[in-house]
């Protein structure tokens, strides 16, 4: 049961929930918190956040609290890896405690989102995670909510992990830069510093980089000699386009035991390739690597790193919502 009471008439009650303010540009969270015992000098405050009656609340069995709900979810929605805190203004967020790659159990996160008065709101399936990251909020929609409806989300979560964590591994990788240009000292490379930085991100270094020119057996050599030496996966750059100087394609083919796709339907990095020689992975970089902060191989890297063996009907997925 709740009932309405003018804020000036509610001096020495309490907050049945947490109150939000809002200045634009500058400020939102809680400006009271629940339980709050309502003094005199609270009202302008109260007046100022559009508040001119409050809440006061007496639960009927059955019936959960904003609050009681969201931990409620919040207890049965994390997993290994993960961690919240107490609710604010009737939210609780899940939060990563190590990096790894996101996998949301999709359908089930369907399921409950299609019981009545609940939002459970995540990031994308196959999202890199950093430790702290956010994966997911939880909350029940109005201020009480039927007990039955948080134990359905209950049941769901019980049939297995609706969110998981997959850790990166720690990969040694060899680049082999192509190129007539950077070969013979035209210009200076590019690649080796992007491309070292962004691995470096996930934990996995770079163990050489091989500046080739524009020969297909020289480019084929220098990948399997990376493997060779111990790389677990080794990464092309540039020469994957159309002229004739682009041989890179061709070589990545000849090295390969299996050629997953040349050409990918994301923008920018469309003419990037990924193959495997064994298990190992091999990239075909396009120039647009060194050019665009985010492309096609910031898709598949962090799904690479977590172990996952990518096919061609993946591959061809990424083209809804692939203009980046
Ligand atoms: N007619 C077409 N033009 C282009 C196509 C196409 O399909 N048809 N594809 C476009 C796409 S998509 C991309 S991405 C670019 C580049 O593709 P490439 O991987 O073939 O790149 P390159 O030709 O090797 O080089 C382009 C550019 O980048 C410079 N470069 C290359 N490697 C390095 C390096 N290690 N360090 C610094 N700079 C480097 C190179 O000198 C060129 O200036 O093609 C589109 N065009
Ligand atoms: O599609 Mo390219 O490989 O710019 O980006």
């Amino acid at each position: 049961m709740k009932k309405e009471v003018r804020v000036e008439d509610a001096i020495g009650m309490r907050l049945a929930h947490d109150l939000t303010r809002i200045v634009p540009g500058e400020f939102k969270g809680r400006a009271f918190r629940k339980g709050h015992v309502i003094r005199e000098e609270d009202i302008p405050a109260l007046l100022n956040i559009g508040k001119e009656h409050i809440y006061i609340l007496e639960l009927s069995a059955g019936e959960l609290h904003e609050d009681e709900a969201a931990m409620r979810m919040g207890r049965a929605l994390c997993s290994d890896q993960m961690r919240f805190e107490e609710p604010h203004e009737g939210k609780v967020v899940l939060q990563a405690e190590r990096p790894g790659l996101l996998k949301v159990d999709e359908e089930r996160l369907f399921a409950i989102n299609m019981i009545d008065e609940i939002a459970v709101v995540s990031r994308k399936t196959d999202t890199p995670l950093q430790a702290g990251d956010k994966i997911a909020g939880l909350r029940a929609i109005p201020l009480t909510i039927a007990e039955a409806k948080v134990a359905e989300v209950e049941r769901i979560a019980s049939e297995g992990d609706l969110f998981a964590i997959k850790p990166f591994r720690r990969l040694q990788v060899g680049v082999v830069t192509t190129g007539s240009e950077v070969l013979t000292g035209r210009i200076e490379d590019k690649f080796g510093p992007r491309v070292r930085e962004k691995l470096e991100r996930f934990g996995s270094q770079v163990i050489g980089q091989q500046i080739v020119g524009d020969r297909v057996e020289d480019i084929e050599n220098a990948i399997i000699s990376f493997q060779e030496s111990g790389a677990d996966m080794v990464l092309c750059t540039g020469g994957m386009s159309v002229d004739p100087d682009d041989r890179t394609p061709g070589a990545i083919r000849r090295a390969a035991t299996e050629v997953v796709s040349y050409g990918m339907p994301v923008l920018p990095g469309s003419m990037m390739m990924l193959a495997y020689r064994g298990e190992m992975p091999i990239f075909g970089l396009p120039g647009c690597v060194i050019f665009d902060e985010f492309t096609s191989f910031d898709i598949l890297l962090p799904r690479v790193l977590a172990g996952e063996r990518v096919t061609r009907s993946e591959v061809a997925r990424l083209g809804h919502g692939g203009l980046l």
